[in-house]
């Protein structure tokens, strides 16, 4: 990415559009739009047979921000998300874009819907051992909600949009503020572990189904907007039972690091039995089916063989 690049949120990139980087010359053919958000537009592009995704930037300086730390921490990973930098000129004008690895995944309300609710505890399990890699690595994720966690295959689950992350100490600068801790009057906007755990608990919240009432809360007058009554929406839920006092311990800023409520999660699920993958409702279906089936195959060659016989 070069300088006095200009940003226009106007300029369009429609489906079939190749996109050629200025300085590194590589080509990207847009298949469609994966998401939008305040610092961008992500498309779903087509490089030779590979699928990527391209994030077109309405802010050079954020996006070239963003492009730093997604090398950095690459650096230190055994696969790079980070493929190209580039600028491309459109009708006389020049935008900065990146391009990261497709991550083919659903949200996790998504997810949840589809394949059943004892989903959940894998989830969170696999991604407080995301936030922790990044925790190690000495940066705080920032923006974390639902719509930056993508899952998939069996849970699996993988962060994108890196422009909230902060190095350790610093403070906050990208959050939502329904996550932040500083919003919910439980501290400050400071980049440490329990910042990230802060938002998961939020996450786990709004996946066990206290959207709504969360949602509620947090129009509330700052004065009745606090870590107790998050505490007490955390009692209130059926589903997070299992794992209360971890979420409770993560709002109320009682962890010394994210090692230690990746521990306590996981001990959680085994003690609850939910350790192990759930089974997947597709398969349940599909067994289902095929008892069904067998049952009337067996009927009717008993059938058969009684009119036969
Ligand atoms: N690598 C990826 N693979 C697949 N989908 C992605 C990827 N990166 C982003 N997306 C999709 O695009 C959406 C918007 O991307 P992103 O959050 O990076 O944009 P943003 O402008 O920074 O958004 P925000 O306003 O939430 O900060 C994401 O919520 C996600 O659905």
């Amino acid at each position: 990415m070069g300088f006095g690049v200009t940003t226009s949120s106007k300029a369009v990139l429609t489906e079939g559009l190749v996109v050629t980087g200025k300085w590194n010359k590589r080509s990207y053919r847009i298949e469609r739009l994966l998401g939008e958000g305040a610092n961008g537009k992500v498309f779903l592009v087509q490089s030779g047979k590979q699928s990527y995704a391209l994030k077109f930037g309405f802010d050079a300086l954020d996006l070239q921000m963003e492009v730093n730390v997604l090398r950095e921490l690459d650096k230190k990973s055994p696969s790079p998300f980070l493929r190209d930098a580039d600028d491309v000129e459109l009708n006389g004008s020049v935008y900065p874009f990146y391009v990261m690895t497709y991550v083919r995944g659903a949200t996790p309300e998504h997810y949840i819907r589809k394949n059943g609710s004892d989903w959940f505890f894998l989830i969170g399990l696999n991604l407080l051992r995301k936030l922790h890699a990044l925790h190690r690595q000495g940066y705080v994720f920032g923006d974390l909600k639902t719509d930056n966690v993508l899952v998939s295959g069996y849970g699996e689950v993988e962060l994108v949009d890196y422009g909230g992350v902060t190095a350790k100490g610093r403070s906050v600068k990208q959050f939502t503020e329904l996550y932040d801790r500083g919003y919910w009057n439980a501290g400050e906007r400071r980049a440490d572990d329990g910042y990230d755990l802060f938002g998961f608990a939020i996450v786990c919240l709004q996946l066990s189904g206290m959207g709504k009432k969360l949602q509620e809360l947090a129009k509330t007058l700052p004065q009745n907007r606090g870590p107790d009554e998050l505490l007490k929406l955390i009692g209130e839920s059926p589903s997070c039972r299992a794992v209360a006092d971890v979420l409770k311990k993560a709002i109320a800023g009682r962890y010394a690091d994210s090692a230690e409520a990746v521990a306590e999660w996981k001990r959680a699920m085994e003690k609850h039995g939910a350790a192990g993958y759930p089974r997947p409702v597709v398969s349940a279906l599909w067994i289902k089916t095929a008892f069904v089936a067998s049952i009337g195959l067996f009927a009717s060659t008993l059938y058969l063989y009684l009119i036969k016989g």
